[in-house]
């Protein structure tokens, strides 16, 4: 989109989302407390904790419950999915965290064969152990993390590129498009030789209380709550609020659209059009039966939703 485009759009967008008195108590699964429950409990033979999140979204949506039971341990904090990330104000986030006492961060890119930053991540996570007492395990050579994060932020994938870059082997744990697909809980697995450094997967765990009806939306737009229980349609529109508010408009080119819009039926419309999602509908009208074509808005909506999550949108920044 070129600049002048951009200026012509400014004001014309919403600046809050109307969430429509929803609520977000029904999106979260129960299961979650128990696999809380088991991280606590190996917690003992743990040195450092790894909490993964999405580079988007580097303050909401982070589990509060995770500070509130493991804050007792060494801490990083890894911003994964930097590669869909608008990161042009890192030292913002950085300093912003920092300010909340999370001094430790690294961004990473997991789908990258190389990604210097997890090269970083061994020498650093043993610089953070040092750093502070063992307590029983100071006689132990052997590093044990647990790696711990919301659904679908990149756990099982972070190990697999710690364990190519560290251990020259593949595929440990399994990675899934949805959330919650590591579903046994705490598998031990070795990342590394020297020093011996295992991991433990652990499942991921939203918050039991979101804090807002906004911070469950970005959950779900980055994938962590599956699309259903929150309705692929308010994404969708959440969605386009945000890559407006952004001035984010490549999906103005990638959709064929003549100009940015606000209006989600429209843009599902042409998305549909342009895709070939359409469907053929009987309709009654007083001169009797007639066939009309008419948008598939829910795939047009998937569609849209699945292209940002693939980064075909651009690199954007939520919070
Ligand atoms: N673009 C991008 N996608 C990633 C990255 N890391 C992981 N993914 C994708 O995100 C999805 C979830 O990855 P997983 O590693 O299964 O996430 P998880 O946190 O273990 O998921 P749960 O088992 O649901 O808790 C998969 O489709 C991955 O391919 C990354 O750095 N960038």
């Amino acid at each position: 989109m070129k600049l002048y485009q951009t200026l012509r759009n400014v004001g014309k967008f919403r600046t809050v989302f109307d969430f429509g008195g929803r609520d977000v108590a029904h999106w979260f699964p129960g299961h979650m407390a128990k696999g809380l429950k088991q991280m606590k409990a190996n917690l003992k033979s743990v040195d450092c904790i790894i909490e993964i999140h999405d580079a988007r979204i580097p303050f909401s949506g982070r589990n509060p419950v995770f500070q509130e039971n493991l804050d007792v341990k060494p801490h990083l904090l890894i911003l994964n999915k930097m590669d869909l990330a608008d990161l042009s104000s890192k030292q913002r986030i950085l300093t912003t965290l920092e300010n909340n006492g999370v001094r430790n961060v690294i961004f990473t890119d997991c789908l990258k064969q190389r990604d210097d930053n997890i090269k970083e991540l061994v020498p650093m996570v043993v610089d953070i152990i040092k750093k502070q007492p063992r307590f029983n395990r100071f006689e132990s050579r052997n590093y044990c993390l647990m790696v711990i994060g919301v659904p679908n932020v990149g756990k099982s994938s972070l190990i697999n590129s710690v364990r190519r870059t560290h251990l020259k082997k593949g595929r440990a744990s399994r990675v899934g498009g949805e959330p919650g697909i590591t579903k046994a809980v705490l598998t031990k697995i070795q990342v590394c030789e020297r020093p011996i450094m295992h991991l433990l997967d652990t499942p991921g765990v939203l918050p039991p209380k979101i804090e807002s009806v906004e911070t469950g939306m970005k959950l779900a737009l980055c994938g962590t709550i599956l699309d259903h229980l929150v309705g692929e349609d308010i994404i969708a529109d959440y969605l386009l609020y945000s890559l407006n508010r952004t001035a984010k408009f490549s999906y103005v080119e990638k959709y064929d659209l003549q100009e940015p819009s606000d209006d989600i039926q429209n843009v599902l419309k042409r998305i549909a059009v342009k895709l070939g999602k359409t469907q053929r509908v009987k309709a009654i009208t007083g001169l009797g039966n007639i066939t009309v074509t008419v948008p598939n808005y829910t795939a047009a909506a998937y569609d849209f939703i699945r292209s940002f999550r693939k980064g075909e949108l651009g690199q954007v920044m939520l919070d």
